[in-house]
Parts: structure tokens; sequence; C-alpha cells
């Protein structure tokens, strides 16, 4: 092999069509793009220019004939940089030495101005700069076959002015309604004077700057109802200001929240998801960077170390807002909860600030009523759990007959929390619920027993006719446990269908009988009932029997209906006034 070097060296050449037919399929999701990237090189332009222009609207968009042209008051291009910069794709003056983006501008990438090919057929530049005193315009028109010519210009004052001549089909997108939203989209909050036909479409002062009046006006019209609340964003590092707006309604918090994002005031998405975490479903956000980058495409965020950052640091105030919340004001916080419930509950089991809101504010189901996780943990150190609903039920009652502290776990993602508690709380004992720790095995008292009892059984069993349950005598730890209020078995009547479970194998202890509707069991055991049960006074039985269905009730925490409370009542009086007789 030589090791000369080869003398046939040529330049690539460049299909335009091909490029521009690239950019419109995979790089730009519409045409609409190539207003914004005008605008852009308008305002770059201006930037580069500095100081130097007094010009009244120093960006002007006008329509008309089929044309639109943009006029800026910028730096403008002398003819060597016409064909350097414009006729060259991929060459950009906003990049330094070593190819990375200048601070200052919105461009980096040297193919803004193709997307005009999206809708033209022949871009139009007449430029003069204003760098170099005396230059004279330029005139220079690019093609989309690939060709572009250069002539002398006429322009009084340095800056640029593109022009546009729709193709067929596209007149739309150079029509004055269109252009009018387009750069007031992109374009509003601007720090310039941008007008399009006259009218300004810039209002340089960006929502956070403004009242918290103005603020939640303009958050108003961003979700179309009035925000739960407004949180102010910063952070330095990425040249970042704006506002988190707390959604009024619950939205779905395996949907990523789309927010709407500015890059040096310039709109890059209304949609943009990456620069928030995913857990930030309850707000919205309105932002803007100085620092972030944009993709090529100019619509999303370049996912580099310092959108990281920046995710972890918005959330941090997301999260600050919410723990500040909960502290100063439980009355808003419970609203806040009742929304977005679900979404909390979800992020709790990833993320332990959110648990330490939900083991604060969120009240479990438990044996013993409806209490926080926090509270619960201050009277128990070991918790157990059913993971189904129905079980709870079941059990829930001898669970807090027995001292047992125990959580419904059949709603959704209780159990993963319940675990996780462990994080907050290392020394506690969390377990789902075993039939052997209920310690209970309603053992039936024997053939003479059950003789003697009968007409205890009858008047017990008239008594609760009203009430939907039936008596049942058994004998059972502990003792000094009068009652137990037992629902039905879970899955309907009828032996052995669907039932399992802790509650199948507690029921395996007892008989068949048990597994139909609900059941007063009375513990032989305990003496007051033994006594009870061979007393031959039938007033006494009735009020008794009244008064332990009340007391099995309310130890099993279920809700008394008006009858059972009139019922307990009846039955408190009238032993009373039996004591006192007998007394
Ligand atoms: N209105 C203008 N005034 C002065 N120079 C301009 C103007 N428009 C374009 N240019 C020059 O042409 C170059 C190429 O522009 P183009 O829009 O293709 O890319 P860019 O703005 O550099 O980057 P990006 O692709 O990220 O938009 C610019 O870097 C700039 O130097």
């Amino acid at each position: 092999m030589s090791s000369q070097e080869p003398t046939n060296t040529r330049n690539f050449n460049v299909d335009l069509r091909g490029i521009v037919d690239l950019l419109s399929r995979h790089l730009y999701s519409s045409p609409r793009v190539y207003v914004r990237e005008l605008l852009q090189n308008a305002v770059d332009a201006l930037t580069a220019r500095g100081a130097g222009t007094s010009a009244s609207a120093p960006v002007r968009f006008e329509t008309g004939g089929g044309e639109l042209r943009v006029h800026d008051a910028g730096i403008g291009l002398t003819e060597p940089q016409v064909h350097e910069l414009l006729a060259t794709i991929g060459n950009s003056s906003k990049r330094d030495e070593l190819g990375l983006a200048r601070h200052d501008f919105l461009g980096q990438f040297g193919i803004g101005l193709l997307s005009c090919f999206l809708v033209a057929d022949e871009i139009e530049v007449v430029t003069r700069s204003a760098a170099e005193a005396g230059a004279p315009a330029v005139v220079w028109r690019g093609h989309a076959d690939g060709h572009y010519t250069v002539e002398p210009g006429e322009r009084d004052e340095p800056g640029t002015t593109v022009v546009l001549r729709a193709r067929r089909d596209f007149e739309h997108w150079l029509e004055a309604s269109t252009v009018r939203e387009l750069v007031r989209h992109y374009g509003a909050m601007l720090p310039h004077d941008v007008r399009v036909d006259g009218e300004r479409v810039t209002d340089a002062t960006p929502p956070w700057e403004r009242g918290r009046e103005e603020l939640l006006g303009y958050g108003t019209r961003l979700l179309g109802a009035v925000p739960f609340d407004a949180i102010e964003l910063s952070v330095p590092e990425a040249g970042l200001r704006g506002t988190a707006f707390v959604l009024p309604f619950e939205s779905n918090p395996s949907e990523r929240a789309a927010h709407r994002v500015y890059l040096k005031r310039m709109l890059l998405g209304d949609r943009v998801e990456s620069v928030l975490p995913e857990w930030a479903f309850f707000v919205r956000c309105v932002l803007d960077a100085g620092e972030l980058r944009p993709t090529a495409s100019r619509e999303q965020l370049y996912d580099d170390e310092l959108l990281a950052v920046t995710r972890e640091r918005l959330g941090d105030a997301l999260r600050a807002w919410l723990v500040g919340l909960a502290a100063t004001d439980p009355e808003r916080m419970r609203e806040f909860l009742a929304v977005h419930y679900r979404g909390v509950m979800a992020l709790a089991v990833h993320d332990v600030e959110m648990l330490r809101i939900v083991d604060d504010q969120v009240p479990f189901e438990t044996s013993e009523g409806r209490l926080t996780l926090g509270e619960l943990r201050a009277r128990h150190r070991a918790i157990r759990y059913t993971p189904r609903v129905e079980e709870f039920r079941q059990l829930s009652g001898i669970a807090a007959a027995q001292g047992i502290a125990l959580v419904n776990g059949g709603y959704t993602y209780h159990i993963e929390i319940l675990h996780r508690l462990r994080r907050l709380d290392p020394g506690l004992d969390v377990r789902r619920l075993e039939a052997s720790e209920l310690a209970t095995r309603l053992d039936p008292v024997g053939p003479g027993v059950e003789f003697a009892a009968r007409d205890f059984l009858d008047t017990a069993r008239r008594t609760l006719a009203g009430r939907g349950c039936e008596p049942l005598l058994r004998s059972f730890s502990p003792a000094a446990l009068p009652v137990l209020y037992l629902e039905g078995a879970p899955g309907g009547h009828g032996a052995g269908e669907d039932v399992d479970g802790v509650w199948a194998e507690f029921i395996e202890t007892g008989e068949k009988a048990e597994r139909d509707g609900p059941r007063l069991v009375f513990n032989h055991r305990n003496p007051i009932v033994a006594r009870l049960t061979s007393t031959a006074n039938d007033r006494v039985v009735e009020l008794s029997v009244e008064a332990m269905y009340g007391y099995a009730m309310l130890t099993g925490n279920r809700p008394l209906r008006p009858d059972d409370v009139a019922g307990v009542n009846r039955a408190f009086l009238g032993l009373v006034e039996h004591a006192v007789r007998e007394g």
C-alpha cells in the first residue's frame, strides 16, 4: 500500500432536497417550526449586535401578497459571511472555536434556516452588516433544488430581511392569522418588541415576575381551572425561573405530566416531560431556563447532567411545598390529599418524604378505627394487615378484642406502604396476619351446656332478630371477652365456596354453620356469659343480649346504626333500672 496522500480528494455534494425531506419527516413535527426558526435568527442577530441598535420595533413580521417578510435590526451579514454561513449547511456563527454553543444565542446547529424550505421553494435574504462600517447590502437567494445566487442589494440600515413566497398548497402557513398565532406562541415572552403586521405580540413580563393574582390568572388559563396553589421555582445552575401550578383536579399518576418550557424566553414546547421527576404528576409547570439545551428538533430538552440536576432540584421544591403545607396548614393538606390521594400513595411507595407525609396525614382503616399509620405506630410496635378488604371486615373485631393492631391492606398501595414503614421506623414489626396469631378457637361447649342454655339462646335469637344476626354459644380465649361479632364468610353463603386466606383458616377451627350469616358469638368461658346462660329472668337476658350486641359492635369498631344506638340505650337504662330495683 502506498503511504502517499491520495490525489483524488473530493468534497461531499449535498442533495438539498434529500436533507429538507429528512428534516421535515424526521426532525420537525410540523412546517410551523419555520416561524420559530426565523424568529430565533432575528433575535440572535439582535443579541449579536448588542446595544448597537436603537430601532423601536427591532423584529417585524409582515404578511401579504402570498409573501412573508421578516425584518430585523440585528448584526446583518457581509458577503463573505453570506457564503460561509447562509450557504453552508451545518455552519453557524453561534458556536465557538471548540464547536460549543455560544451562551447567549438560541441557535447552534446551523440548519434552522433550511426549515423555510418546508413552506417555500426560495429563500431571499437581504442583509447589511452592522459589524463592518460601510459594508454594502447583499441579496442572497437560496433555492430548494440546491443552488443559490448572491448579488448587490438595497438596504439603508444594517440588519436583515428574509422574504419567503409560499409554495403551492402551503399558502396558509404564510397567512397573517397563522403567522401571528405562531409568533405569539413561540415568542410571547421574548424580551424584545416583536410585531406582526404592526401589532405587538410580545409581553415581556413572564408570569412569575407578576403579582400573585396575575400569576393565578395565568395558571387558570393554562389549566382551565383555578390552580390549587402556585409554587415558585428557581434553579440558579440552570438559569431557571418558573412556577409550578398545583392541579385542582386529579391527574393520572401513570401519565407523565407535560410542562411548558421556554429556553432563553423562547418557547421550547408545551409538552416537555423530562424537566420534572416522574412523580410530579400533580403539577403543571411553566418555566424558563437559560442554561438547559434543546435537542436539534428544538422540541425537547437534551438529556445531560444539568437536566438531571435540574430535575432533582425541582423535585426538592415540590417536596418542600408538600412538607410545608402538611406542617403549617393541615386543613389545606387534607384538601390536597382528597384530590391527589392516589398519586400521593403511589409516590409514597418510592419516596421516603412522601411516605412520611402519608404516615402523618393519611388515615387508614384499622381495627382501632380510622387512624394514621403514625398514630397506630405510637400505640403499637407490631402491625398486622389482611391483604383483602373482606378479610379485614371479618377479623378486625377479633383483632381489636385481642389488642392486635390490624390494618386493612386490601386497597391499592396499602401493603407496599405498610412494608415501607420500616424505612421510617426500623424496629417496627409489620406482617400479614396469620390465623394462629388470633389465638381464638371457637370450641363447641358440649351437649350439657348447650342443653342448659337453650332458653337463653331462644331469647337471644328473638332479641337479635331485628339486627340481622344469629346468636351462637362457644367457648374461646380470652375469657375476659364476653362476645364477638362475626360477619358471614366472604364469597357468599354455603359451604366451601370462594373462602380462603386467614378467615378460612380461622373458621376451619369452628363449625360449618359459622360460614353462613353474621353471628354474635357468646363466650361461655366468660363468667358473666356463663351465668347469663342459666338465668331464668327473660327480661334480664333480653337486656343483656342487647347490651352485648352493642358492646361487640363498639369493640369491633363497627358503625352503629340508629336502631343499634336506640337498642344500646334501652339496654343500658333497663339494666340500671333492674340493678336499682334488685339493690
Ligand atoms: N437574520 C439573520 N441575521 C444575521 N445572521 C443570520 C440571520 N439568519 C441566519 N443568520 C446566519 O446564518 C447562520 C445559519 O442560520 P441557521 O438558522 O441555519 O442556523 P443557526 O441559527 O446557527 O442554528 P440552528 O440550526 O440551531 O437554528 C446563523 O448562524 C447566522 O450566522
